[in-house]
């Protein structure tokens, strides 16, 4: 088997987790870390940031992705040869949809591949989908936790700052896709392509059509439903991953 992964700079005999939580954000990693028992840092290199540590005794590990397809996808091909075998991705996302609020969690079963790293790993036509019996497992401990989610598909895109930007959001809120990312098409499209298990969870950052609070106490509000909404997220999927050990070894 190979060892240092080169660009995650990580080795099979630095960990033996068989779950990794992938958020984009490496300031994220450090905020998941507290949930987990003896937490300990392996390193960053370039945007890959990664800790260990334990869940109800389940190891885990935690590496960001940093921003996109390109850089998602080498997480996922390097984890994939230290032994990672489920991957979930912590982000955040835009709302598609007027109904959901900052800090609601979105459960992707699949995503629209707007994206260049998943068109160049198969052609268009590639379904993007989650491990459908992981993402069941994300809802029902999301039902019993009371959390406010909801699941279905998002769309990954490459661009942020385009001029269409507005107008494809508009189209695709109207055939009902819930939210925008930029890396849940790519870890679906490039995990299935290897045989691992995937799932997505998106944290609403971007309200739909949300005017922007004006004031510092609108932006300290916001930015605190955010928080809120992240630490669900990383409990959710802590606990979906306890749930889903315990029906055997993966
Ligand atoms: O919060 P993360 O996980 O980085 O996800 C979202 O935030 C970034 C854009 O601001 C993109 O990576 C997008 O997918
Ligand atoms: O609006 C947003 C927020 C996060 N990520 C996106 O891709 N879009």
């Amino acid at each position: 088997m190979m060892s240092l992964q080169p660009h995650i700079r990580l080795e099979n005999n630095m960990t033996n987790a068989k779950y990794a939580l992938l958020p984009g954000d490496p300031d994220r990693v450090d905020r998941i870390a507290c949930f987990l028992d003896n937490p300990e840092k392996l390193g960053q290199n370039r945007e890959f940031r990664a800790v260990r540590g334990w869940f109800q005794g389940i190891e885990i590990l935690v590496l960001s992705t940093g921003i996109g397809g390109p850089s998602t996808a080498i997480a996922i091909e390097e984890l994939c040869q230290i032994g990672v075998k489920t991957m979930i991705r912590i982000g955040s996302c835009g709302a598609l949809q007027d109904d959901l609020a900052l800090g609601n969690i979105v459960i992707a079963h699949g995503a629209v591949a707007d994206d260049g790293t998943s068109r160049t790993y198969a052609p268009a036509c590639y379904p993007a989908c989650a491990d459908p019996l992981f993402t069941a497992t994300l809802v029902q401990q999301a039902k019993q936790m009371g959390v406010p989610a909801v699941y279905g598909l998002v769309r990954s895109h490459d661009s942020f700052y385009t001029e269409r930007e507005a107008q494809l959001d508009a189209e695709w809120s109207a055939r009902g896709i819930l939210g925008a990312d930029m890396e849940s098409a790519a870890l679906m499209v490039v995990g299935a392509l290897r045989g691992l298990r995937t799932a997505s969870l998106l944290n609403v950052v971007v309200e739909h059509n949300g005017c922007l609070g004006s004031s510092i106490n609108d932006y300290v509000q916001q930015e605190a439903l955010c928080l809120e909404g992240e630490e669900r997220q990383i409990l959710l999927a802590l606990r979906a991953i306890y749930a889903d050990s315990q029906q055997g070894e993966k």
